[in-house]
């Protein structure tokens, strides 16, 4: 199946393109930038000296003439682009019988009024939300496989929601809001110049309080309320997150266990038990390593990804090989 990744110079963009050039079973037809972008023209392995020899490809503007070979060449469309931008793009390719893979949040959320809210932008397709598959590769594979447009999970929700949803699905959680603590690298804040990721100015601090985007994404899709509040650390990828659960009065540390077991079988979770999982463990690796450690009612999970794999690349790749019938790891594992 032949690939066209939109956004290819950017860092998920680059991150699927090296998967898709080394997959068994499908071929990169091209790389596309903005029309204006300041790297038409040139290769991809010109800003991504490691992938000297695999992408030597040209990256490409995204003109009214790309439309036309894109309509051509490709069989499934690579969103990796800012979410306005996704918004804007995906019903052009869905028209033209594509499926779509948006690595964005543009169509993640089901109310219009929380992307103005969330996103500061009033949805111009709110007829897609409610056909757009979740791509939470694990939990979802059904509806991913069959849907023409899938929402790629966020990087941080990809971590908490591994997290969290085997114990909502046994009914282990208490009422109270789930407390999330997330630190991620700074290429989850894209390849783009800003003062506030550049690396002399990043040590660690708190943003988003209250109001990031991914609250709504993750309770939308954990069905249980949450209080989460990313950091920004300085480190290059990979994403780790501390979790307080108050679980219901007499959960035992069995059932817990027991919980997780719903994932022991999935080739990219890891299952850690009480060690403590860590960003250099997942750096670059397509995995989510998730632990746990309980005291009584109380129980603090640690999941740990890399931003740039399984919270964006690694897992539109998923989601690709669900759309063809293909163990949702191809391409992934070792
Ligand atoms: N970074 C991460 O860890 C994750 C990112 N994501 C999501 O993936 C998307 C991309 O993120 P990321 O890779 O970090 O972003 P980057 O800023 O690194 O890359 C954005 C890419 O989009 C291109 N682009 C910008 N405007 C247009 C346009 N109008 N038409 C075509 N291409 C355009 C840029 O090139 P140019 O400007 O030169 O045209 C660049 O190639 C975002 O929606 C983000 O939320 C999801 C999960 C994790
Ligand atoms: C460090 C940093 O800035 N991270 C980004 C999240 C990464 C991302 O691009 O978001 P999606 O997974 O929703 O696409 C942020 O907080 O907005």
């Amino acid at each position: 199946m032949k690939v066209v990744i939109i956004g290819a110079s950017g860092y998920s963009g680059a991150e699927l393109a090296s998967l898709v050039a080394k997959h068994p079973q499908l071929t990169l037809a091209a790389c596309y930038v903005s029309e204006q972008s300041l790297d038409k023209g040139k290769l991809l392995s010109d800003l991504y000296p490691e992938h000297l020899g695999l992408l030597d490809t040209p990256l490409l503007p995204l003109s009214e003439r790309a439309y036309s070979d894109i309509e051509n060449s490709a069989d499934f469309v690579c969103l990796c682009t800012d979410h306005k931008v996704s918004v804007d793009l995906a019903p052009r390719f869905l028209s033209m019988g594509k499926k779509v893979f948006d690595l964005s949040g543009g169509y993640r959320l089901s109310s219009n009024e929380d992307y103005q809210t969330y996103y500061g932008f009033e949805h111009q397709h709110t007829e897609l939300l409610n056909e757009a598959a979740y791509g939470l590769a694990e939990w979802n594979s059904e509806a991913i496989a069959k849907a023409q447009l899938i929402a790629v999970a966020g990087c941080y929700p990809t971590a908490a929601l591994n997290a969290l949803k085997p114990l909502q699905q046994a009914g282990l959680l208490a009422e109270q809001p789930v407390i999330i603590n997330a630190v991620s690298g700074v290429t989850g804040a894209g390849r783009k110049a800003s003062v506030g990721t550049h690396f002399c100015e990043v040590s660690l601090a708190p943003y988003g309080l209250f109001n990031h985007r991914h609250s709504p994404e993750i309770e939308q899709h954990l069905g249980h309320k949450v209080l989460f509040t990313p950091h920004l650390g300085n480190f290059p990828r990979g994403i780790l997150e501390t979790i307080y659960v108050q679980l219901k009065a007499d959960v035992t540390s069995e059932q817990v266990t027991q919980a997780y077991q719903v994932l022991a079988d999935e080739p990219l979770i890891r299952l850690l038990g009480s060690k403590i999982p860590s960003i250099k463990g997942v750096a670059k690796q397509p995995y989510v390593d998730i632990a746990w450690q309980q005291q009584g009612s109380q129980l603090i999970v640690m999941a740990a990804i890399d931003n740039l794999l399984k919270g964006a690349a690694g897992q539109a790749l998923q989601c690709i090989n669900l759309a063809m019938g293909l163990p949702h790891s191809t391409g992934l594992k070792g």
